[in-house]
């Protein structure tokens, strides 16, 4: 099949890559001349695993191009995705200025000839198919266009393998000759019931559904960590002892500094924006919100509390960035918010990222020194704070990291070391929830 894909961010070149790979031959548009030059030449502007590699390959197999334009591509192409930004707006709600002039456009480029599948792709309030339809059709009246609704549900650090291996594939349309198009487009990525078909509404519901569940699900596990280091329990074996009911399952449920990244945070907002709009009062959305906000700040309570209410001049290394491992995304890092309170409070940081220390920068107080290798960013510290849990951090020994430091205090912002032998080694550790 022909498609063109509008967007080049982790969903559309990711999307755009997997679906050239599986055979079809794919065009992707985005309106940043400089970032289709650099996707042309085969690099990605995104660090993820596996995607350069076949990004270059599908190039070479003349299955993959890039335009700043759709209006050559979109007229000939089976399937239209839509897969722009829908970043949150002052008031909670997903701005959907990108959506909307990515309507515009597919709008002007139709001819009233032909039967067109347009899908979003982005994450967008309910009823916004039906918006979409109405864009094209105030652009050009006659174009027979079915927009349905796609949603995408790749993790950041592992989107190539979750867009190939995809738990199922949700296809919003109540139009037949549409829905058999995408079920035909997606035959090589799902069959029976790994295809869930609604209409176009649910499908939209069903993206915000899924990451609210999964904010929820994190927010509730760190408020079970912090209620546990306030009664003495351990998380670890809290988790173990509820993870192992099948209706609960032991995934996605470690306790932390809360949830980042461009999708969560402003996914709860949007979807209890939407609520309200509808005179509906979110309390679960709201809670799972206000846990997060207020989780990422726990290093530093723990620090006041060993340095006796001031760290000012203590040096402190940040172990981790990235608001996750295996990504250079740093939208809203928790690494952002805990280095601006430290230095506000007159620590002096110095903080080290395996892959997203350029992409940090921007984000970061001029005064933070970015160090090249773990070992120049604890060297000297009085305390260690872990945010993101790289695998090489997982690996340091704490009797060197000991044997480095000038203090003894390590904070493990996501219970990624093992605490036994932190503790084993003289070092005063503090996990998220984790009383021994
Ligand atoms: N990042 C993720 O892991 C996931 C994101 N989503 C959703 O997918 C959507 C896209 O997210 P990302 O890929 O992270 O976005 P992104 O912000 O990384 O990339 C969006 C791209 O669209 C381009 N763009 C904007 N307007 C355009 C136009 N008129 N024509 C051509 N290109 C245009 C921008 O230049 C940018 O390169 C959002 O709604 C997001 O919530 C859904 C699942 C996973
Ligand atoms: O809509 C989206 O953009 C995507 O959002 C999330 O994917 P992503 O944000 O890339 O990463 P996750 O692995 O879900 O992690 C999100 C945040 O939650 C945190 N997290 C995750 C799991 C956990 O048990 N505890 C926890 O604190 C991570 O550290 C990270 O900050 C969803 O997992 C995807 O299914 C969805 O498509």
């Amino acid at each position: 099949m022909k498609l063109t894909i509008v967007g080049t961010g982790y969903v559309g070149l990711v999307s755009g890559v997997c679906f050239s790979e599986l055979g079809h031959e794919v065009v992707c548009i985005d309106k940043m001349e400089d970032k289709v030059a650099q996707l042309r030449s085969g690099k990605s502007p995104i660090y993820e695993p596996g995607l350069e590699e076949l990004l270059q390959k599908n190039i070479q197999a003349g299955r993959l191009t890039f335009d700043t334009d759709l209006s050559t591509s979109a007229p000939s192409s089976d399937v239209i995705m839509i897969a722009v930004g829908t970043p949150q707006a002052e008031d909670g709600s997903a701005d959907m200025k990108y959506v909307h002039t990515v309507a515009k456009e597919i709008g002007q480029a139709l001819p009233s000839t032909g039967q067109y599948v347009v899908v979003n792709k982005s994450t967008v309030p309910v009823g916004t198919a039906d918006q979409v339809k109405e864009i094209i059709h105030n652009m050009n009246e006659d174009v027979d266009v079915a927009v349905c609704s796609v949603p995408e549900f790749l993790r950041e650090g592992s989107a190539v393998k979750d867009t190939m291996n995809p738990d199922r594939i949700v296809i919003g349309t109540s139009i037949p000759w549409a829905k058999a198009r995408l079920v035909q487009l997606h035959e090589k990525l799902a069959t029976g019931d790994k295809i869930v078909i609604t209409n176009e509404k649910s499908a939209e519901m069903i993206k915000y559904a899924a990451n609210s569940f999964l904010a929820t699900k994190i927010s509730f596990i760190n408020e079970m960590a912090n209620i546990s280091e306030h009664v003495g329990a351990n998380i670890d074996d809290v988790v173990r002892g509820i993870g192992s009911d099948r209706r609960i399952s032991p995934h996605f449920l470690n306790a932390g500094l809360g949830y980042g990244g461009s999708c969560f945070p402003k996914d709860v907002k949007a979807l209890a924006n939407m609520a309200e709009t509808h005179n509906y009062e979110p309390q679960m959305l709201y809670a799972a919100d206000r846990i997060n906000e207020r989780q990422r700040f726990k290093p530093l309570d723990q620090l006041l509390k060993k340095f006796n209410g001031s760290i000012e001049g203590k040096q402190i290394a940040i172990l981790g960035l990235a608001f996750k491992p295996n990504t250079d995304d740093m939208r809203y890092a928790p690494s952002i918010d805990i280095i601006h309170e430290l230095v506000k409070a007159g620590s002096i940081v110095r903080a080290h990222d395996p892959i997203a220390q350029n992409a940090a920068k921007p984000f970061l107080p001029n005064n933070v020194t970015l160090v090249e290798t773990m070992e120049e960013t604890y060297a000297h510290a009085d305390a260690v704070i872990l945010i993101t849990e790289w695998a090489e951090y997982k690996s340091i020994d704490p009797t060197d990291l000991l044997a480095q430091m000038r203090g003894n205090f390590v904070i493990d912002g996501r219970n990624a070391f093992d605490a036994d032998a932190y503790k084993n080694a003289g070092i005063d550790y503090y996990g998220i929830g984790r009383n021994s």
